[in-house]
């Protein structure tokens, strides 16, 4: 196995190749002054299984360099082309919410399902979804953060009840308390735009004690976050510790929460950033030892076509 990260991803995917005894050699992305890009593979792929290694923050802009590196690594010979996307982008556009909207969760997989012959991803943004199978037409696996969580929280936050900022979350939260061993309450959250969060705080005696943690998957612009710390705070909680699977963190967004009154702000490293404390390569590695396997004997094809959604 042969792993080839973007260059923001090499520290990540050297740790997952680590774990697997696997190589890992980045591939180099040139861009051009009028916008187009030239990807380069490292070579001596002919006969290899390849996963390609680069988390989906960015998407539009990722989208045609990933589809170049698969198709040349496949080009040069490579057995079969995995991506490996820790944080997996456009999955939070499941439906059409409005009439003639795309539903870009499934265009996306399409596309990437063209592209490539296995998925690893880490907590997809798919609360509806309950099988990735469902969605994408290649093999694929969810890599769950929930243990990692519980064990960051245990060791680190002595009391203190896990707050979901909105009815989305209870299914992680709920799972994460039980695994921590703590109690937990969901939030009630209303979004009437991209950036216009609004949360309510119920009156409960749980969250008057402790350090509370308001774990969440993603922050994007986070406003969730920022709107249940200060909600938080006016209701008489302690300063909250901020539990974010996915940390991407869209303009301003890390300064915009540490000034709301977050205590500290934590994220795995699914995406690189100075906020990284948990670890997900060894979670990581292990879902490609269990989906690679399963590609060798060929099951599943790019080309199947499964039937999603909306
Ligand atoms: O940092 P932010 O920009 O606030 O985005 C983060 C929120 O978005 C997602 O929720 P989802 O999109 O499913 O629901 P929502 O649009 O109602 O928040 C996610 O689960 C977070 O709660």
């Amino acid at each position: 196995m042969i792993l080839i990260p973007f260059s923001e991803m090499t520290p990540l995917a050297d740790e997952i190749a680590a774990h697997l005894g696997a190589v890992s050699r980045p591939l180099d992305w040139h861009h051009f002054p009028d916008g187009e890009s030239l990807v380069t593979i490292p070579n001596g792929l002919s006969g290899e299984d390849v996963a390609i290694v680069a988390t989906l923050r960015d998407p539009d802009r990722l989208a045609l360099p990933l589809r170049f590196a698969a198709a040349t690594a496949r080009e040069l010979g490579a057995r079969r082309v995995g991506l490996v996307a820790p944080y997996l982008g456009y999955m939070r556009q499941d439906r059409r919410f409005h009439p003639g909207q795309s539903v870009s969760a499934v265009l996306f997989s399409d596309f990437l399902s063209e592209s490539f012959d296995w998925l690893v991803t880490v907590d997809p943004h798919l609360h509806r979804i309950s099988r990735l199978g469902d969605m994408f037409g290649i093999p694929a696996r969810r890599v769950a953060t929930a243990p990692l969580l519980a064990e960051w929280i245990r060791d680190n936050v002595p009391d203190g009840a896990l707050l979901g900022p909105d009815s989305e979350s209870r299914q992680w939260v709920g799972e994460v308390a039980r695994l921590a061993d703590r109690p937990y309450e969901v939030l009630k959250k209303l979004r009437t735009g991209d950036r216009e969060v609004d949360i309510s705080v119920p009156e409960s005696a749980a969250l008057r004690h402790g350090t509370p943690v308001i774990l969440d998957d993603i922050a994007s612009s986070g406003r969730t976050m920022i709107r249940a710390t200060e909600r938080l705070l006016a209701a008489g909680a302690g300063r909250p510790i901020c539990l974010i699977i996915h940390g991407i963190f869209a303009g301003n967004a890390l300064e915009d929460l540490s000034s709301s009154g977050a205590l500290r702000v934590v994220t795995t490293d699914t995406v690189p950033h100075p906020t990284n404390c948990i670890g997900v390569a060894p979670l990581i590695a292990g879902a490609i030892r269990e989906i690679t396997p399963q590609t060798m004997s060929g099951e599943g094809h790019r080309h199947i076509s499964v039937r999603k959604g909306e």
